[in-house]
């Protein structure tokens, strides 16, 4: 980028901040960024990801589901295990917040403020289909982003909501074991990334961020439930936002205390010389800055609540993912065509498939929907019997009973699939949620087969065997959507049109 279009006000502080380092940050500006990509362990190790990498990767420091990649020559956002959700492409340092959270399997997990979900993506891995995680962002718009990506990633046990903190806090206090608070900040870290950040920085800077962000850490300690653990992020350089956030944070609750992270090779410490009276513990805050480490600008804490675990919120029929039903009077679905449906509150929106409309829809459905399940093997844990159906859409729910009460929730639990003109048929969330062998009919092509990049153009397929039904279409192994066949070889291409290759 070019550092003469950075504001005066801006580089005064970084030469304060840096002294003799400052010259050294110019000179990484002028630098390529990296570009990395994070692979989705809710699909595939690591290890097995290398052995089928078609691009050349080189490990983060940071995070060991980690890989640089070198744009100049790879195009892993039109690979088709993007498609099929084998990575999350994400800026190297931003992998940073969510690894530094201890998520264990079954913990009640929030990401607060969560699209479009690079952050919300990783802690869905962490989980492994356990527990429950709630995504949320104020933006109604980058909610349903968020309820996209989540979905890729093939997430079965999460919530997506668009809510502001403080509501969340009023329904939800104690509730959470982990919190991810990645703030709304100025955005100083990247600057050489986006230069168009400048012009906003411009507008709102340091000041105004610090006083959202004070507000929206104050819920998050509503929400985090006693020895729950809670990471502050930002992508900002600005020690008002970072240190001296966490320094005014820790003043007023002295139950949260910060605690010691693994320093892995490019971290560098928080500077508690930075802020007044800054307190020797925020050293245990990670800083990444350009000129010292392979990403961009960044800052991350994580913080203990102190206090007794389990005192609040602790009724696992409260939020038990086979939970039958969900009452929020204001529920509306993120559909993968972008469209918001609304929920109807009232009996109807929310009856069970047993009490569908007429005798002879109903027997139709069923009978789509038992084919359908005979074919997906009993360990997914997706049952008939534990679905609900919302108007047209079935779903296997993730919170139970009241919960989220009043809550404006995008998208919850799994879309199981849809009653299209009185069948069923599968939903693409579904497909991506499963393990290839979980379906039992399955077409599954090898990456460089061209018709795996028809099949994600969203053309008609044709194979040797005479496939009649759903037909799961794999990658190598991995789920991209559904196809139907109709006995005579071709399947007919029910990919979902929003999520096509262009
Ligand atoms: C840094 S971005 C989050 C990036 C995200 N964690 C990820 O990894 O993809 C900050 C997000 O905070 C949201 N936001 C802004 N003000 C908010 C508020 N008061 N409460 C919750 N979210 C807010 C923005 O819409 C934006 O999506």
């Amino acid at each position: 980028m070019r550092t003469e279009e950075l504001p005066e006000q801006f580089l005064e502080s970084m030469k304060r901040m840096l002294g003799t380092e400052y010259q050294d940050y110019i000179s990484s500006m002028k630098e390529d960024t990296r570009t990395a990509l994070r692979v989705n362990t809710n699909k595939i190790t690591p290890e097995q990801f290398m052995d089928i990498c078609p691009f050349h990767a080189e490990p983060v420091p940071w995070n060991e589901k980690g890989f640089y990649y070198n744009a100049d020559v790879d195009m892993p956002s039109k690979h088709p295990y993007y498609y099929a959700g084998l990575y999350y492409i994400q800026e190297p340092s931003a992998m940073i917040p969510a690894s530094l959270l201890p998520v264990e399997e079954g913990d009640r997990v929030l990401d607060l403020c969560a699209a479009p979900g690079g952050k919300a993506t990783e802690l869905s891995a962490k989980l492994h289909g356990t527990g429950l995680l709630v995504a949320n962002d104020i933006s109604v718009s980058r909610a349903m982003a968020l309820a996209k990506n989540l979905q890729i990633s093939g997430t079965k046990n999460a919530v997506v909501t668009a809510e502001t903190p403080e509501n969340l806090a009023a329904v939800l206090p104690g509730f959470f074991h982990k919190v991810l608070i990645d703030a709304p900040c100025s955005g100083e870290g990247m600057f050489r990334r986006d230069p168009g950040m400048v012009k906003s920085w411009c507008i709102h800077g340091p000041e105004y961020y610090a006083a959202l962000q004070a507000e929206i850490l104050e819920s998050a300690y509503v929400l985090l439930a006693p020895g729950g653990d809670m990471v502050y992020s930002t992508c900002t350089f600005s020690p008002l936002e970072d240190e001296g956030m966490i320094q005014s944070f820790l003043k007023k609750h002295p139950d949260m205390t910060i605690c010691e992270v693994p320093r892995h090779p490019g971290y560098s410490e928080g500077r508690p010389d930075w802020v007044p009276d800054g307190d020797s513990s925020l050293e245990n805050c990670v800083r990444i800055f350009p000129h010292r480490a392979e990403g961009e600008g960044h800052f991350a804490v994580l913080l203990h609540k102190h206090g007794k675990a389990g005192d609040t919120c602790d009724d696992p029929e409260m939020w038990d993912i086979n939970g039958t039903d969900m009452k929020s009077d204001r529920i509306s679905e993120a559909c993968p065509d972008g469209k918001r449906r609304r929920k109807q509150s009232g009996k109807k929106s929310r009856n069970h498939i047993s009490a569908s409309d007429s005798r002879e829809k109903k027997q139709k459905n069923q009978e789509g929907i038992e084919d359908f399940f005979q074919m997906l093997l009993p360990e997914t844990g997706i049952e008939i019997k534990k679905l609900s159906r919302k108007k047209d859409i079935y779903v296997a729910e993730t919170l139970a009973a009241g919960q989220m009460k009043g809550l404006r929730i995008v998208a919850g639990g799994l879309i199981a699939g849809n009653d299209k003109n009185g069948r069923f048929e599968p939903s693409p969330q579904l497909a991506l949620a499963l393990r290839g062998e979980d379906y039992l009919q399955r077409i599954d092509l090898p990456a460089e087969d061209e018709r795996v990049i028809r099949y994600l153009k969203g053309e008609t397929v044709l194979v040797d065997k005479p496939y009649k039904g759903y037909v799961l279409f794999c990658v190598d192994g991995y789920p991209l959507g559904w196809c139907k066949g109709n006995g005579s070889g071709t399947m007919k291409n029910k990919y979902y049109p929003g999520w096509r290759m262009q």
